[in-house]
């Protein structure tokens, strides 16, 4: 039987429950008029005070007061929880969703809060478990229009995420007009491996055809801008300095408030004693992996900048292509698995930048164990401006087609062809030496391609001006050969598309046959992925023709 109490205690707990009620009150306010940090603390502040209760609760006058206090937790830990969901404290907010549902699993309003959050962290099934959950509750039918667009959402993406079957078509065919089309985070058939080039590398796990997607994942933080037009470099660069501060901030940020992104930032390397780097299991980067699984390891800022210096990659590459409104802009961006990807000069993959996505395609057929490799910088070049770029990036290049030329660069007729495009002789004639000394040296298959990949600005302006093709036309071999071979060297690549196309267009008295047509578009889904259909394809090789940009 319950123990009478004295009229005193009972007015102590009239207060107590009184102060509760007005805290929850403000803190209920403060969600409601959006002020997200003000409302974590008052709810804070309150779900310590129940917590307190609940462990001091012993012989309160209200029978129910235990059963009250824990339903009062359930829906501030919930209420909390959208809050830090608001500011992108995920990981904190999923915490406040775990300890809720503890309480009330079937909490309607916590499952909800809870599948937004997953979704925002890329975990579609997780998501989609929760939405449908709620959707049992007797409160879905007034939502249930939204939490049905949730439950479709998610299953698209599950989708996606497991098939890798994007399709950007209708949205390029329409000009890149309105919403990118969702994207999802998805992972292809490709593991991290120690590389004989330096540290950890990405290799394929089966035979992978041009064009096909390797994987495609969304940034950790991204920054864009437009840059001055204004000839002052003093402004532009001041203009990039800004940038590279925010897009350092956007990063800290991401890192402070998402366990995971912190764990996967830290696997990155800082350029140092990159072979000693331990090589992460593929699971990491999947989007289903649980927060939890993440330990927070010491990320200080010194170790943030030299991760960035190594790892961020800028849109508007040699090697990448942005589709949609983010053209005009420079654009700098982290995304992690695609950080692990080292340079070659022969190169067998690209990006396509959609948005905060970047998608990663072979740009030519990929052998089961190879390394996937893109152009960090341009290498349709000569290898001495090669060797130039790659000391800005901190390494000297040793794949297979700078071993190739530094064993040719050396031979007396190289160094005249190179000393006669410096001089700027006629560019005809420096490709028949050029061709010439590979039949004499018995340059074969590949390497043909290397060469040709390191000529290209020649070649490509030679096959372009008629008085050079009326001289050395019948001496030289035939553009599309040479397109072929640099392309099975180095993998597609836009410029050697666009020559083929307005090559194509002369022969063909301004339009392009069939038969030309489908190689020009093989040709395409190695520059842009097989995430188009064919008459997407054909809008993305007219405007690679129109392209104002000359190389
Ligand atoms: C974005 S990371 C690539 C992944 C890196 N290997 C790792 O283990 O994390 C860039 C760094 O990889 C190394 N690297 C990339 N390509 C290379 C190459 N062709 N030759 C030598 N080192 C290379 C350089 O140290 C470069 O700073």
């Amino acid at each position: 039987m319950r123990e009478s109490k004295q009229p005193d205690m009972e007015d102590l707990e009239e207060e107590e429950d009184r102060m509760m009620q007005q805290l929850r009150s403000k803190a209920t306010e403060l969600l409601l008029r959006k002020e997200w940090n003000e409302s974590v603390q008052a709810y804070s502040l309150f779900i310590s005070l129940c917590h307190n209760q609940i462990s001091n609760t012993h012989n309160h006058s209200d029978p129910d007061h235990l059963s009250k206090l824990h339903k009062s937790l359930c829906l501030a830990l919930s209420n909390r929880a959208e809050a830090l969901s608001r500011l992108r404290h995920f990981t904190d907010a999923l915490g406040d969703c775990y300890q809720a549902l503890k309480i009330d699993s079937a909490h309607f309003k916590t499952l909800l809060c809870k599948g937004k959050i997953l979704l925002n962290l890329n975990r579609y099934s997780a998501a989609l478990d929760c939405f449908k959950s709620a959707l049992l509750d007797p409160q879905a039918s007034l939502n249930s229009e939204t939490i049905n667009g949730y439950l479709d959402k998610c299953k698209k993406l599950e989708f996606l995420s497991r098939t890798g079957a994007f399709d950007l078509s209708d949205w390029i065919v329409n000009g890149f007009r309105g919403k990118p089309p969702e994207l999802a985070e998805y992972i292809g058939t490709v593991e991290i491996k120690k590389s004989e080039m330096g540290g950890r590398g990405l290799f394929a796990t089966k035979n992978i055809d041009a064009g096909t997607l390797l994987f495609l994942t969304k940034a950790i933080a991204t920054e864009r801008g437009i840059l001055p037009q204004s000839n002052s470099e003093e402004l532009g660069k001041n203009a990039q300095l800004v940038m590279w501060k925010n897009f350092i901030d956007k990063v800290v940020e991401s890192a402070t408030k998402c366990h995971k992104t912190h764990h996967l930032i830290c696997r990155l390397s800082t350029g140092e004693d990159e072979d000693g780097l331990e090589v992460p299991d593929l699971s990491l980067f999947r989007p289903e992996t649980e927060e939890s699984s993440f330990s927070n390891e010491k990320l200080d800022m010194g170790k943030i900048l030299s991760i960035l210096d190594v790892n961020s990659l800028v849109e508007d590459a040699i090697s990448a292509k942005v589709l949609g409104k983010n053209s005009d802009y420079y654009g700098v961006g982290i995304w992690v698995l695609a950080a692990f990807i080292n340079h070659s000069c022969y190169p067998n993959a690209r990006r396509v930048h959609v948005g905060d996505y970047v998608m990663v395609h072979a740009s030519r057929d990929i052998k089961a164990g190879e390394e996937v490799t893109f152009a960090y910088f341009d290498v349709l070049l000569p290898l001495r401006n090669r060797r130039e770029m790659a000391k800005t990036w901190c390494f000297s290049c040793n794949c297979k087609r700078c071993k190739f030329e530094e064993g040719i660069c050396g031979k007396q007729e190289m160094i005249e062809i190179e000393m006669g495009l410096d001089r700027g002789l006629e560019v005809g004639g420096i490709v028949y030496r050029l061709e010439e000394g590979m039949r004499r040296w018995m340059v074969r298959g590949n390497e043909k391609g290397f060469l040709r990949a390191s000529f290209w600005a020649v070649y490509s302006e030679a096959f372009g001006c008629e008085k050079s093709m009326r001289r050395w036309g019948r001496r030289i071999p035939a553009m599309e050969a040479v397109v072929g071979s640099v392309v099975e060297a180095v993998g597609s690549d836009e410029r050697v598309l666009k020559a083929l196309m307005e090559g194509l267009k002369r022969s063909g008295g301004g339009g392009i046959g069939m038969v030309e047509m489908e190689r020009a578009m093989k040709l395409g889904r190695g520059v842009y992925g097989k995430v188009v259909k064919k008459q997407a394809m054909r809008t993305l090789l007219e405007l690679c023709i129109q392209e104002q940009k000359h190389y």
